[in-house]
């Protein structure tokens, strides 16, 4: 490297999907790398409608590490950000590019500086896991730029040091993070169960009740529910390892019921766990707890389950439906009882793949106004709706893992200077 003209910058950008868990991690055992005291299973989301993009740059003129997010700058002295950029700057290959003159030795990576700009199509912080998709995109992105030789999941061992659930979202499709036993947590990474195609009927509608920022972080909230929570042990001891092989069965068998009970007491019982924490952590809200309603309702009225609910650490529900049918079905109910505030554009309501919107009959408001109460509720039983309580809905799938973006239009900083665009 020395001696050469200081202009070259060198730039990967990379999309990297978010996750939810169906089997939640709630509880570490090692706070520092990152260790939890459960497996955990989630689906990754279809990076189409849920996404983070990041773009990493190298370049002798660089001062120092620096970081974009969302288009503000953001300090990296945070531990997980350093353990992160040290893990795999360790782990750098040489690089040549010609073409730019840039020549880069292995040990050339301790010295050179990076800047990094990324944005998430999703509120950040809101209980829609930005850190994990965050995390995950960060790590993959720079092992990309160093010349990383190392394998996915040795990659989420990395991510994993980011943000425990940013490991899941290094593959597609259904994913599992394996605990490991290690005090080094060199094997508790993330293997992929079955890819995106696996199951592809699946349909999964957000519903974004809020996007404030929430008052208890996932980080401090599962330090207090391990420092107080007795069920928080229960679970981690006899639930989780009899749950986790039997989601790993139904997933396998495409056996939706086994998916949906699973699923659904999974989230009740971390959300059981937050209650039975000192002092109790509200994650859920009144609107959350009337989406539950509406989903056992139904399925409790048909012969199946037909729908799937999870929550993560926020009031958000993430709807997971057996296929289209039953998911227009979903939506119908949905906006049924919580139609838009007045003057919502349908456009702005119903966001990702709003086609759904059309296998539901509803093409204006007024076919949301028209929408007649769900056949699981009694005849003059009162219905009542609750307007304006969802913000949104998204509308995805299942999707693939974290891919490199090569049109270099789609980056985030500038190639010439190395700065946000
Ligand atoms: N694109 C990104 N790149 C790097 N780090 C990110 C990115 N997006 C979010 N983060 C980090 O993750 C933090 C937010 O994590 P937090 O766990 O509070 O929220 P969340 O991941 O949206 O919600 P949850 O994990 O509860 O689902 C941000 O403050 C930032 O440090
Ligand atoms: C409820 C959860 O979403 C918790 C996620 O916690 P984080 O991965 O955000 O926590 P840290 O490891 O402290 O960064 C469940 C899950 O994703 O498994």
């Amino acid at each position: 490297m020395a001696g050469e003209s200081k202009k070259w910058v060198l730039m990967v950008t990379a999309q990297t999907p978010t996750n939810i868990a169906v089997i939640k991690y709630w509880g570490k055992r090692d706070e520092t790398l990152i260790l939890p005291i459960n497996d955990s299973i989630s689906v990754t989301l279809d990076p189409e409608h849920l996404c983070t993009t990041t773009t990493v740059a190298v370049s002798p003129s660089f001062e120092s590490d620096r970081m974009w997010l969302n288009g503000k700058e953001i300090s990296l002295t945070g531990s997980r950000y350093q353990n992160c950029l040290r893990e795999i700057r360790s782990r750098a290959s040489d690089v040549h590019d010609e073409g730019k003159g840039a020549h880069i030795e292995k040990k050339d990576w301790e010295k050179l500086q990076l800047h990094i700009a990324s944005y998430n199509n999703f509120p950040t912080a809101a209980g829609l896991a930005s850190s994990a998709a965050g995390f995950a995109c960060l790590v993959f992105a720079l092992a990309k730029l160093m010349n990383v030789k190392e394998d996915r999941g040795k990659l989420s061992t990395i991510a994993r040091q980011g943000s425990g659930s940013a490991c899941r979202s290094l593959f597609g499709g259904f994913v599992k993070w394996i605990m490991g036993k290690d005090e080094n947590g060199s094997d508790s990474l993330a293997v992929q169960l079955v890819d995106e195609k696996h199951w592809d009927e699946l349909v999964i509608i957000i519903a974004v009740v809020s996007s404030r920022q929430k008052e208890t972080s996932s980080t401090s909230g599962m330090r207090e529910s391990v420092e107080t929570s007795l069920l928080l042990k229960h679970r981690a001891k006899e639930i989780v390892p009899r749950r986790i092989t039997q989601m790993e069965e139904a997933i396998k068998n495409c056996d939706f019921s086994s998916f949906a009970n699973l699923t659904c007491a999974d989230s009740n019982q971390f959300h059981a766990v937050c209650l039975d924490t000192s002092p109790p952590i509200f994650y859920m809200n009144n609107t959350s707890h009337r989406i539950i309603s509406c989903v056992e309702k139904w399925n409790h009225s048909e012969e199946t389950p037909q729908v799937a609910y999870t929550f993560d650490a926020g009031p958000n529900a993430v709807l997971i439906a057996r296929n289209r049918k039953t998911a227009s079905l979903l939506l119908q109910r949905m906006l049924f009882y919580f139609p838009p505030a007045p003057e919502t554009d349908l456009n702005n309501f119903i966001l990702g793949d709003n086609s759904i919107l059309r296998d539901a009959g509803i093409k204006e408001m007024k076919d949301i106004d028209a929408l007649s109460p769900p056949p699981e509720i009694k005849d003059n039983a009162y219905v009542p709706k609750y307007r304006g309580e969802v913000s949104y809905f998204i509308c995805t799938r299942p999707g693939r893992g974290p891919v490199e973006l090569a049109d270099v239009s789609q980056a985030l900083l500038n190639p010439e200077t190395g700065l946000p665009k």
